[in-house]
């Protein structure tokens, strides 16, 4: 039971903030997000929880983000992470939207009410680290988050601004500290002088041909790419754009990865040249997507599929290479948004198994666990790569035989170093994509030619309940509303190559359609009729 010292303090400090009427909060694929304005009691909810939840893990280091990601600068979210880096374990999602929905005067008996629930011990300590992104409401929320966790005695460090697999590095890094897996030095510092060490060690006897563009969508990856760069000693050539965090409106506008793989356009302010190689970071720099300009001037996409592949066959080669192929079981992980032609490229050409999941990180994280390396990516282009204790110890402990095979060795035992596993991380998978590319001495263009997607489109259809839309199989059927399946699939059979699905989506109140076919106007034509039927099942199963 929490002592009534600790329930008044939580009564007294939550009574200063007022509850936006009638708002029904819940944890969802990415947090709570939403108009910054009306986070406050969610955030001092968050702030109780995460006190809670290092307690109940007898004072592991709990890690709470502020972000809003690739969200308009007028929003803002909350998130939290668990101690090895990982998102929340999905049963505390519903104690998180509990609280966040308590009436404030009764909220320090809804967190009495959990601690015994969930059998927290209260005298434990509970320790809590903290960053947020660039917005400008970060400052006055992280100030409600300390007053929850001073109000619970909890101690807390505040890592100011910080990307957010920054801060999911420095939660696992502080859990592991001076223990066999230690994962490196719980700081800022200490992430950019390990990423820099491992690139330069797999950049070892290979050279980067040309120059990056990375675009940072005007958030917190711009400064903190910038300070990547002051220890990158490897002849990479960085040109950061849209790093504007002086002007709070520019946030995500008219740049970052989310426009660049919703509008399939690089941002107008870009200036590269046909063939420049380009990326695009989102606003809190955990989604990554490459592009260029093709002779004709033409848009040409490098999005999370494609990271997917180029790692897998990468990774791949090198265990070949290494003589430990036959010692791991590498796989990938894709959602049903991934593009045909990458799952058919992984099956038919790279020959490795794929698990498809449900949308969101933490499901696909989940899943690569199942293998030794699993290679995870959203098509939008969050993800990494995870390796299990078996690969390391594989990787670490193989005496090679031959110069080639110590070679290849080295390389992956900097990969692991390199490619942040704890989350998806825009910067880190970027140094992994320019390592690859060097190695294989390819330009974006020959990247592109792997495989060639079919053309895809994604709409949003705005439905009176999506609550009604119950999918299963990976999200990739509908089991309600009925007989809305099988007219997807009769659509669908109409294409060459047509598949199309739709959900409910996870993170905003909309059901998404999602449609690929073999060419431009079929994809778009199937989209369409698929969008059409969506609508007319949501309007019509609301009325009986
Ligand atoms: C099609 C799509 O891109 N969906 C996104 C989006 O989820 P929805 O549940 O589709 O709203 O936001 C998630 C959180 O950022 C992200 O993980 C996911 O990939
Ligand atoms: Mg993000």
């Amino acid at each position: 039971m929490a002592s009534p010292a600790v329930k008044k303090a939580i009564s007294e400090a939550a009574l200063q903030y007022t509850k936006p009427e009638g708002k029904v909060f819940e944890y969802g694929t990415a947090g709570f997000r939403m108009k910054a304005d009306l986070l406050n009691t969610v955030v001092f909810a968050v702030g109780l929880l995460a006190g809670l939840r290092s307690k109940k893990l007898s004072g592991q280091w709990i890690g709470v983000m502020v972000t809003a990601s690739h969200n308009p600068a007028e929003d803002n979210g909350v998130k939290l992470v668990d101690p090895m880096g990982e998102m929340l374990e999905a049963e505390w999602e519903t104690y998180a939207t509990r609280l966040a929905n308590a009436p404030l005067e009764s909220i320090a008996d809804v967190y009495d009410e959990l601690v015994k629930e969930i059998d927290v011990k209260v005298t434990n300590q509970a320790r809590v680290v903290f960053a947020r992104d660039t917005r400008a409401s970060g400052s006055r929320l992280v100030g409600v988050l300390s007053a929850a966790m001073t109000a619970t005695e909890v101690e807390f460090i505040d890592f100011k601004y910080m990307t957010t697999p920054q801060l999911h590095y420095v939660v696992r890094c502080k859990n592991t500290l001076g223990t066999q897996y230690s994962y490196g030095e719980p700081s800022e510092q200490g992430y950019y002088d390990k990423l820099a060490q491992s690139f330069k060690k797999v950049m070892r006897g290979v050279k980067v041909q040309g120059s990056l563009t990375v675009d940072c969508a005007n958030g917190v990856g711009g400064p903190k790419l910038r300070e990547l760069i002051k220890v990158l000693d490897s002849g990479l050539d960085i040109k950061v754009i849209n790093d504007d965090v002086i002007n709070p409106d520019s946030l995500n506008f008219d740049c970052g990865a989310d426009y660049v793989k919703t509008k399939q356009r690089a941002p107008p302010s870009s200036k590269a040249a046909p063939l420049d190689r380009c990326a695009s970071l989102d606003g809190d720099a955990d989604r990554l997507v490459y592009y260029f300009l093709d002779e004709s001037n033409v848009f040409r996409l490098l999005d999370g599929d494609r990271i997917a592949t180029l790692a897998a066959s990468f990774i791949g080669d090198l265990a070949r290479n290494a003589g430990i192929a036959s010692k791991l079981k590498i796989g990938v992980v894709q959602t049903a948004y991934a593009n045909g032609a990458s799952t058919d490229y992984i099956e038919k050409v790279l020959k490795l198994p794929i698990i498809c999941t449900n949308t969101g990180v933490k499901h696909l994280h989940h899943a690569a666990l199942r293998f030794d390396v699993g290679v995870y990516f959203e098509a939008n282009g969050h993800g990494t790569v995870t390796f299990s204790e078996n690969a390391m110890k594989v990787i670490n402990n193989t005496e090679p035989q031959s110069p080639a095979q110590k070679s290849a060795l080295e390389s992956l035992q900097a990969l692991t170093d390199l490619i942040n596993q704890a989350v998806g991380d825009a910067l880190s998978d970027m140094l992994l994509v320019e390592a690859i590319l060097s190695h294989k001495g390819w330009s974006p263009k020959e990247w592109l030619g792997t495989y060639t997607d079919l053309p895809s489109r994604l709409v949003r259809v705005e439905v009176n309940d999506r609550s009604i839309f119950k999918a299963y199989d990976a999200e990739r059927k509908l089991e309600s509303p009925a007989g809305l399946q099988t007219k997807i699939e009769s659509l669908q059979s109409r294409y060459n190559k047509g598949r199309s699905f739709a959900r409910a989506s996870g993170t905003e109140d909309a059901v998404r359609v999602y449609a690929e076919a073999a060419s431009r106007s079929e994809a778009d034509d199937l989209a369409t009729r698929v969008a059409n039927a969506v609508r007319e099942a949501g309007s019509t199963d609301g009325q009986q």
